[in-house]
């Protein structure tokens, strides 16, 4: 509670000021309810004796205005409380992400550890420690109450008699605490199960509507989510069934001793013990059981886990996948001469077989190379590799003959912003068409002029036309107004977005699969412009459709990990191997279905 209620003053001091103050109000509130309701029935024999006078009747009055403060301050306290667990979750939402977004490598997404340490911080239902600060607090007012109560009953009526209502109350919230922490824990640990039960859920919902209609996988999805979450509740219900027993044995010796204490007073009563005294010290011990609050301390436990996993975030990934700590670089021009794979090889992390093996290429710079291969032959881990998200298992990718790996993680980053790529899975944002565009380059000025022209270069002006509030229009038809694009329409957008990063300075272009969605026409449009998109900017067009390579000046055949055949198209067909072959292929099976792209 300390560590939660710490944080919670460092990153929401005001609210969480308020409210401590507001939890103490409550605490004096909830004493000053027991001990009131004593006076009231004390000063009844006096009130029907004399009838209503002020010297009688204000118990009553004290009374009535503690009940409309117990009454006014829940809501006014929870709004702090929601606000100050809001600003909270800012700060966990900040501290979770940059932890995964600042390595300029990728394989700490793939690690299931970092992605476990990472729901364990977030929380499965909403931010836990935003959620934790909250209860904190909730827990110091149902702490602060209980000995409130405590008190009274000791000044009232016995100090055992507190000691033991104390003790019970808070071994009780502690045993039930810890059967719902242990419950927590569990699903904690069982975050790979949950994992794939949500992503089952979020397919059906969200991200294969179609594909689930027209494959009829609607019964078979929901059957795979309930077996999946089953599975994954099983350590649950197992934990539950285990402490079921213990928590029924606590919940009966709590009631047996608070029981038994109410019965002492009221006993206490017929011995000369004033009905005041009694009635506010049977309040009290019923206060005292009202203040009883397990969940607030799962909540607590459970945030702590929380902060505990969000603090050791950053650490974990830095130890698991360590940034390149080499030397410092100026990238700004960069490539001004080539970029080039000296005997690459790479092998993912956990994987046994190297997917590039002692590849040699070279990109000189503001030149086009075109890069085909079957599929899984390694071309987008080759892109991957270029921007530094990978370091090579062997050899060098340099540019300007600087070895990527010699580089301090800074200086990589500027690399990778002097590239402008769309890569095969693109991002379809659901924000303006003109944002979709601008996040190729967040940081430039877009100017009317350069946008027509660019949009005009990736053929999306004709889309743009189509768009009811043009560059504004918003890209998502669940937003009011938002509308859908096809597939080619996207992949215009994105290769505007590309072309945007460019005209902001960008030296290297990718092109993975540019023309994959396009139509015929587009596809011819774009070869015709292939030269105009490409000039003056180092580029690495990658595509299985012969007719968007054979414009380029190079053709690089990637085949087993490595190069195996480089030059114009006339040259490969000439050489009649590889490419010659891919290209006869292709260009048959478009005869024979009419098409003639190839
Ligand atoms: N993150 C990853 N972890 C492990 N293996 C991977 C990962 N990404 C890709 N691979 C493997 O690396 C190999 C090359 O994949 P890559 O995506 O580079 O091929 P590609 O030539 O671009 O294929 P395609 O033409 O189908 O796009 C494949 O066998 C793939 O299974």
């Amino acid at each position: 509670m300390p560590a939660l209620l710490r944080y919670g003053l460092r990153v929401a001091r005001a609210r969480v000021l308020v409210a401590l103050v507001l939890v103490a109000i409550r605490a004096g509130t909830v004493m000053g309810l027991s001990y009131t309701t004593g006076q009231v029935i004390g000063h009844l024999p006096a009130v029907l004796r004399q009838g209503a006078a002020v010297s009688t009747l204000w118990p009553l009055v004290v009374l009535a205005g503690l009940l409309l403060i117990n009454a006014c301050l829940p809501p006014v306290l929870s709004a702090v409380l929601w606000d100050a667990g809001s600003m909270t979750n800012e700060d966990v939402g900040d501290r979770i992400c940059w932890p995964l977004l600042a390595p300029t490598g990728v394989s700490h997404l793939n690690d299931p550890v970092v992605a476990d340490t990472r729901t364990q911080a977030r929380g499965r239902i909403g931010f836990a420690i935003g959620a934790g600060v909250r209860a904190a607090l909730g827990l110091l007012a149902t702490r602060l109450a209980a000995l409130g109560s405590a008190l009274l009953i000791g000044l009232l009526f016995s100090w055992w008699a507190a000691l033991a209502a104390i003790i019970s109350t808070l071994a009780a919230e502690w045993r039930l605490g810890r059967t719902i922490a242990e419950e927590f824990a569990v699903w904690h640990r069982s975050t790979g199960g949950h994992r794939r039960a949500d992503y089952v859920f979020e397919l059906g919902l969200r991200d294969a509507v179609k594909e689930l209609r027209v494959f009829g996988l609607g019964a078979h999805l929901v059957d795979r989510y309930v077996r999946e979450w089953t599975q994954a509740m099983v350590p649950q219900w197992t934990a539950r069934r285990r402490t079921t027993w213990p928590t029924l044995a606590t919940m009966t010796a709590h009631l047996a001793v608070l029981g038994t204490l109410i019965w002492m007073v009221a006993t206490a009563g017929s011995h000369g013990m004033a009905p005041s005294q009694v009635t506010s010290t049977i309040a009290a011990l019923l206060a005292m059981g009202m203040t009883f609050n397990p969940s607030g301390v799962a909540e607590v436990a459970r945030a702590c886990d929380a902060y505990q996993a969000m603090t050791g975030l950053d650490g974990l990934v830095a130890e698991r996948h360590p940034e390149p700590n080499g030397v410092p670089a100026d990238t700004a021009a960069w490539p001004g001469h080539s970029i080039r794979f000296d005997n690459v090889s790479f092998r993912y992390p956990g994987s046994d077989a190297d997917v590039l093996s002692g590849l040699d290429l070279e990109i000189p710079a503001g030149q086009s190379v075109a890069l085909v291969g079957v599929n899984g032959a390694g071309k987008s881990t080759l892109v991957k590799l270029l921007a530094g998200c990978y370091r090579p298992t062997a050899g060098r990718v340099l540019v300007d003959e600087v070895d990527l790996a010699s580089l301090d993680s800074e200086t990589i980053g500027g690399w990778q912003r002097r590239i402008a790529a769309i890569v095969q899975d693109f991002l379809r944002f659901p924000f303006s068409a003109l944002d979709n565009v601008r996040l190729g380059a967040s940081h430039a000025v877009v100017g009317d002029e350069a946008l027509a022209e660019i949009s005009d270069t990736s053929g999306f002006t004709e889309v743009h036309r189509k768009l009811p509030d043009g560059w504004d229009t918003i890209l998502d038809r669940s937003f009011d107004g938002g509308v859908d694009l096809s597939g080619g329409e996207w992949q215009r957008l994105a290769l505007t977005r590309a072309l945007f990063a460019v005209e902001a300075g960008a030296g290297v272009l990718i092109l993975d699969e540019p023309a994959a969605a396009l139509d015929s026409r587009a596809e011819a449009e774009m070869v015709d412009r292939y030269i105009e998109l490409t000039a003056g900017v180092t580029s690495l067009m990658i595509s299985h459709r012969f007719s968007v390579v054979r414009g380029a000046r190079m053709i690089c055949v990637l085949d087993e990990g490595r190069i195996v055949e480089q030059g114009s198209h006339d040259d490969l067909m000439d050489l009649d191997g590889h490419y010659a072959r891919m290209f006869r292929t292709q260009a048959d099976r478009y005869l024979q279905t009419g098409d003639t792209r190839a």
